[in-house]
């Protein structure tokens, strides 16, 4: 009788817990899978990657549905209209971040403005930070011209010295993003394969190997406790990072000319001194150093992987780049470089630096954001800190926006004129609202100018024999879109 007893009451306890671990955040929460305890939904993630998982909920539960990714609540908005009505029509309210370990680990601490939850003191320092971005870039072309297209001498003796081998530009692509983005933040200019360029390359990517795609206790915080090794490894990481940037500042402080900026370390001292003399709250060294951290690390991987789409959609479809270099040659020829003015009259390669971005989709899921505070969006109650996935994804493959949106075609972006038509809503690779990428611009620009000049110079191909193989396979896809690593051939025209 007292077994029986006891299997009963067993009984209970596991049925309580298994309710307790699996009950929905509240009746009205948006629709979802049923959840397991313990692990939730992640039996969904098998076979797909998440993006390609939610495409699929999405037609099963709706545009907004809710999934849990082991023991954390997810709300997924799969549509522009989700989206939209989100992030455009409640700004605030989903402008958080979620209390990832991976975000804490990333941020330094939760120092960062790209992985820290809302705040207003955020929103202003966010503010400062994208006004003196703007600044630098948009502030001198010539001088953002020359950031990007000074190195160009180095990338055309590297590929030089290819000699119609065989070769994945990958390490070159690498180099040339980590110099870019070493001239705009500090000032150093170092030469392709200099060992110094090569360490912090190396050790930028070690970095983002161990932590770019989360941490397991990101969706199982309770064992946040443990005490893991890399852990520690990656916080010291982030320590030495930290010190290195402030002590550029401090360079930069003895080294400043008044009047002449180099780099954005020298702006955002700049603003420092302005904020000092109109007496509003002074900004610290460690937030120009946060900052700066900022900018380096959104623009690198983002950029890397998607110039490394680029070439390869450049081989698989060549017709797009031997248009680009005729182009080229009507409208630039072959003296002198490209220019951003040279936008308006190369309709063509801007609706292809759109296309590289709507097909490759770096970021499928955007970064993943969370609520502010409890609130409904479309008849469905979502509660304070909630984290809500945005499926960028989703929305560039839709068929309701995009004529042919698994196809590559420049032509999505033009219109029968052959101008740059307004892009449609669900063209998102930067987001919207209150946490759109800060470096947008300044990427559009970028890739502008580095398409056009690798086309006008060089015609990339297959490697020989390899023609039928198809470039553009998907590699690793977590939080990163990547393809699939890949050899080509470069030629020089002229
Ligand atoms: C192809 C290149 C890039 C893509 C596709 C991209 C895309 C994105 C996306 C999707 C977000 C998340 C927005 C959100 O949470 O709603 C983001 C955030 C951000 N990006 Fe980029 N990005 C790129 C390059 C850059 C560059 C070059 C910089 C720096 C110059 C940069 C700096 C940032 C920062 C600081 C944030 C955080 C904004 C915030 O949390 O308020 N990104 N980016």
């Amino acid at each position: 009788m007292a077994a029986v007893a006891v299997i009963i009451l067993w009984c209970f306890l596991l049925g309580l817990l298994w309710y307790w671990s699996t009950r929905r955040p509240a009746t009205d929460f948006p629709p979802g899978p049923r959840p397991l305890p313990l692990v939730g939904n992640i039996f969904e993630f098998s076979s797909d990657p998440p993006h390609i998982v939610f495409l699929k909920l999405g037609r099963r539960y709706g545009d907004i549905f809710s999934i849990k990714i082991g023991q954390r609540w997810t709300v997924v908005l799969n549509s522009v209209r989700a989206t939209r009505q989100a992030l455009l029509k409640q700004p605030i309210t989903f402008a958080g971040r979620p209390d990832l370990s991976s975000f804490e680990l990333l941020s330094g601490g939760g120092k960062s403005i790209a992985l820290s939850d809302y705040s207003v003191t955020w929103a202003q320092n966010r503010k400062l930070l994208h006004t003196s971005l703007r600044n630098l870039i948009t502030g001198d072309k010539k001088r953002f011209e020359s950031f990007i297209l000074g190195f160009t001498p180095e990338l055309s003796s590297v590929l030089d010295e290819t000699k119609g081998e065989p070769f994945d530009p990958k390490e070159l692509i690498c180099q040339l993003v980590y110099s870019t983005l070493g001239k705009l933040c500090f000032g150093v200019s170092y030469a392709f394969n200099d060992p110094k360029l090569v360490e912090t390359m190396k050790g930028g990517q070690a970095f983002l190997a161990l932590v770019g795609n989360g941490l397991p206790t990101d969706f199982f915080p309770s064992f946040s406790w443990i005490p893991f090794e890399r852990v520690n490894s990656l916080l010291s990481f982030c320590d030495k990072n930290f010190t290195r940037v402030r002590k550029a500042i401090d360079v930069h402080r003895q080294t400043s000319i008044p009047g002449k900026v180099r780099d954005f370390i020298d702006v955002m001292l700049e603003a420092q001194a302005d904020t000092k003399e109109t007496g509003v709250e002074s900004i610290s060294d460690d937030f120009i150093a946060t900052a700066v951290t900022d900018i380096h690390g959104g623009g690198t991987d983002t950029t890397i992987v998607t110039l490394y789409w680029t070439l390869a959609l450049m081989v698989e479809f060549p017709h797009v780049q031997d248009k680009i270099a005729e182009l080229a040659d009507e409208v630039i020829g072959r003296e002198r470089l490209p220019t951003l003015a040279d936008r308006d009259r190369l309709a063509y390669v801007v609706a292809t630096v759109h296309e590289v971005l709507r097909y490759s989709t770096k970021l499928p899921l955007c970064v993943p954001h969370s609520t502010t505070k409890d609130t409904t969006l479309d008849g469905y109650f979502i509660p304070k800190d909630t984290m809500v996935m945005i499926n960028i994804w989703a929305m560039h493959r839709d068929e309701k926006y995009w004529k042919d949106p698994y196809n590559f075609k420049p032509e999505h972006f033009l219109d029968d004129s052959g101008t740059v038509r307004q892009h449609p809503e669900s063209f998102m690779p930067f987001s919207t609202g209150r946490r759109v990428c800060i470096g947008e611009s300044m990427v559009k620009g970028e890739l502008f100018l580095i398409l056009t000049w690798l086309f006008q110079h060089y015609k990339f191909s297959k490697v020989p024999g390899t023609e039928d193989q198809s470039y553009i396979e998907h590699g690793q896809v977590l939080v990163a879109n990547e393809v699939r690593p890949y050899k080509i051939v470069a030629t020089k025209r002229f």
